[in-house]
């Protein structure tokens, strides 16, 4: 498979073939979007795996729903990039929450509908849209004992390579809840439109007041990113704003009250800051740091194919963005290039925390983007961090090859891929590249590195890492191999232009429903 063959860079995903008791099924107009976006019905994952998986596990059809992540996005742009997010089980899309939930009794089954992004008016070239998902499958927290053999030889082989693919379920701990976290220690008093927060300079009250909206660069699955202004400090920022009244409608609630709470806890220099965030009557709002050089999705994509001194740079520091987020048993479930924002500096912000979670053990909504999801997600087994070093895995073939390993039109034919562990790998691969993809690609998340009694060590010590003083990855000591092109902070020419006339307010929602966004 070549670039040009790949079907993803061409077109977006498709209705899915054949059905299951999966689907994806099409949304209504969003009050949010004028222009109507992809709606499609996608399979998910093989009905004897996951589906039926699900269904055993809460007596509940599975429906998965995909809100498209980017369907015709441009070179040089942040398009309007879809995730998918489907919603297994009983629980469409909402619950993380294992089987009895207060939520799942709040949100009873009903197909999902996909979400409507604005398109953009694309400044470059055409690429594909790829879909996140969002569904309630199993996950174990597995740390194999086994030990890893970075130094086994990479072979350069090319053709096939059939990574053994045991799906024997290493679930070996008892399920537990893994809810949400829900932060309860702060009163939500001050919390519309305006609130008192700490920061570096003493006690600073936020009103939504204070930003000027200059421009949307980006659109998500309930609203848009807008590029403002603070207009006390100054800075440029990005402000997400999310339609309350589709964040119900999708069913989304929890996964954006988790967004919120975990962008809260954590603070990383590859990681997005959220700065502050409140909610008026109709909408929610994030308030991030500005990230000016877009997506590296369009980089890949305009380059083709990284080297792997370039995809190694990427890769070490989302390695030390992931061992940060697993030392706080956050697992983000949503690693692609189209959240891995590149800023002034050249160095990366991992973005779009929408499918993150707190685990205590382990989970069961399937989500993600199936190109990028690990084998125990699609077959329900319940998974743990070891899910982001898969994904990993299948980044750094992204960025070497051009193209992801396991794609096919349809997302059901990925998952087929993606269990079958068979793996095509180009002629000229760097051998210990592929070595390390060989070895975040296993099937079995016992013997996954990153998920073994090491953790993320094992990673960092695999000789493609050889070289790196991880405390200078931190320290972003390295030298960024692409710096983005901007003139100036608030500069949005890596961006997509959207057509801001086309933005409708946002329907006020009822009390009834604000009170569900009562700790937002
Ligand atoms: N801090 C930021 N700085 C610059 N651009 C941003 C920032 N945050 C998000 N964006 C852009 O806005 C777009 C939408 O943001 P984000 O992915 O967070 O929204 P979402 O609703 O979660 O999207 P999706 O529905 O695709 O998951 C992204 O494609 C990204 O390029």
């Amino acid at each position: 498979m070549s670039t040009a063959t790949c079907a993803r860079f061409c077109s977006p995903l498709t209705g899915g073939k054949g059905s299951s008791t999966s689907k994806l099924t099409s949304g209504t107009g969003s009050n949010m979007t004028s222009s109507p976006l992809h709606k499609k019905q996608i399979p998910a994952a093989p009905a004897t795996t996951t589906a039926a998986a699900a269904a055993t596990n809460d007596n509940t059809e599975a429906t998965f729903t995909f809100k498209l992540s980017r369907a015709t996005t441009s070179s040089n742009v942040n398009g309007g990039s879809h995730s998918v997010a489907s919603s297994e089980s009983s629980d469409p899309l909402e619950s993380d929450y294992s089987e009895e939930t207060e939520e799942e009794e709040q949100q009873p089954q009903q197909q999902q509908q996909q979400p409507q992004k604005k398109q953009p008016q694309s400044k470059h070239v055409s690429v594909s849209s790829r879909s996140s998902s969002s569904a309630t499958t199993t996950s174990v927290d597995n740390d194999g004992d086994e030990d890893v053999d970075d130094e086994e030889d990479g072979d350069e082989g090319d053709g096939h390579d059939t990574d053994d693919v045991t799906n024997n379920d290493d679930s070996d701990e008892s399920e537990q809840d893994d809810g949400n976290e829900t932060d309860d220690e702060e009163t939500d008093d001050d919390s519309e439109e305006s609130s008192s927060v700490q920061t570096a300079k003493g006690v600073r009250k936020y009103h939504l007041d204070d930003y000027q909206i200059i421009k949307t660069v980006g659109t998500g699955t309930f609203g848009r990113v807008c590029l403002c202004r603070d207009r006390i400090s100054e800075k440029y920022c990005a402000m997400k704003i999310l339609a309350m009244t589709e964040v119900i409608r999708l069913k989304q609630i929890e996964h954006v009250k988790n967004e919120r709470n975990i962008l809260r806890e954590i603070r990383h220099p590859f990681v997005i800051s959220l700065e502050w965030s409140t909610k008026d009557e109709s909408n929610l709002y994030m308030i991030f740091d500005y990230v000016c050089g877009g997506e590296l999705f369009t980089y890949l994509r305009n380059a083709g194919k990284f080297t792997s001194q370039t995809s190694n740079f990427y890769a070490a520091e989302i390695v030390s963005a992931l061992e940060y987020l697993h030392s706080l048993q956050i697992v983000y479930r949503d690693l692609k290039p189209e959240n891995l924002l590149i800023n002034r500096d050249g160095h990366l912000k991992i973005t779009d925390f929408g499918f993150a979670k707190k685990l205590r053990d382990r989970t069961w909504t399937l989500c993600g983007t199936p190109e990028y999801i690990a084998p125990e997600i699609i077959q329900s087994k319940g998974h743990n961090k070891a899910v982001d070093w898969w994904a990993l895995g299948v980044l750094i073939y992204e960025m070497l090859v051009g193209y992801p390993p396991f794609y096919d039109e349809q997302p059901f034919g990925i998952y087929e891929k993606i269990l079958s562990g068979k793996i095509e790998w180009e002629r000229h691969m760097d051998p210990i590249a592929k070595d390390l993809i060989k070895k975040l690609l296993v099937n079995d998340r016992t013997k996954r590195l990153g998920n073994m009694k090491n953790g993320a060590d094992d990673v960092k010590r695999h000789r493609w890492f050889k070289h790196l003083n991880w405390n200078d990855v931190y320290n972003k000591k390295l030298k960024p191999p692409i710096m983005p092109d901007v003139h100036h902070d608030g500069d949005t020419k890596n961006f997509d232009d959207y057509p801001e006339k086309d933005w409708k307010p946002a329907k006020a929602v009822d009390q009834r429903d604000l009170q569900l966004f009562n700790d937002f």
